[in-house]
């Protein structure tokens, strides 16, 4: 595909069509009619067509479309990888949330297992596996490069053995300052700093009314 002639709108239209295919698939769904996806993505079909008409000709009059196929295609051409294995470091309150979350499944892969210090932690948590840190290196999936870290104590001890194990990016919600080598990517989640953002956007959007009252 020649992204250069695909109109943007569409472009931006097939992470949406990848999602809704990927719960079709896990489903067991094999082949859809775009009036049917239509009605998953909330997109016309005539749209749906001629957006999947610039992957090739992948549609049959009658059969419809083929879901694990688009989904291959889907994934070359959009270069995403679903089957990115995170891990989580720290299943304690919102460790354990974001575990009874873990839908990123259907877009960026799963929590694979998790990790955490404390025994009584440790087992199976929202059926995922929750193992204790001293076998971090053992259990860590082979390849996995990211870790979402929800830890209470010891963050740079922690960040420099995970970093040694191979993660490469780290989704830190621990609001504490750490260091990463060169090549680390860390994208920090913060509740409290959103909250913040929204109280100085909300304050200044209502400035001119509150001067005029004054
Ligand atoms: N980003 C946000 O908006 C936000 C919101 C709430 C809490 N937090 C932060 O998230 C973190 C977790 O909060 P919580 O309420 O789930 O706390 P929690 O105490 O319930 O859970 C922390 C878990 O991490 C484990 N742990 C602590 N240190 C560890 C380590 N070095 N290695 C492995 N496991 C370790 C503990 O045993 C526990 O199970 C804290 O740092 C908290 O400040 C961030």
């Amino acid at each position: 595909m020649r992204t250069n002639h695909v109109p943007k709108a569409t472009l931006q239209r097939y992470p949406v069509y990848l999602k809704a295919l990927r719960r079709l698939q896990k489903n067991g769904i094999k082949r859809i009619m775009s009036r049917e996806l239509s009605s998953f993505v909330d997109i016309e079909p005539t749209t749906i067509r001629r957006d999947f008409s610039f992957l090739g000709n992948l549609g049959k009059q009658g059969y419809g479309y083929d879901v694990d196929r688009l989904i291959d295609i889907f994934n070359q051409q959009l270069g995403v990888d679903f089957d990115e294995k995170l891990i989580l470091v720290g299943a304690g309150n919102l460790g354990r949330a974001l575990l009874n979350y873990n839908k990123w499944d259907h877009v960026v892969g799963e929590v694979a297992c998790a990790f955490d210090v404390d025994p009584e932690k440790q087992g199976s948590q929202f059926g995922v596996n929750v193992w204790s840190m001293d076998d971090l290196e053992e259990k860590m999936p082979k390849g996995c490069r990211i870790a979402i870290l929800t830890i209470s104590h010891d963050v740079q001890a922690t960040v420099d053995r995970l970093v040694k194990a191979g993660i490469t990016g780290i989704v830190d919600f621990t609001h504490q300052h750490f260091k990463v080598p060169r090549g680390v990517v860390i994208k920090s989640i913060d509740v409290v700093s959103s909250i913040q953002e929204l109280v100085f956007i909300t304050n200044s959007m209502n400035e001119p009314a509150q001067r005029q009252r004054d």
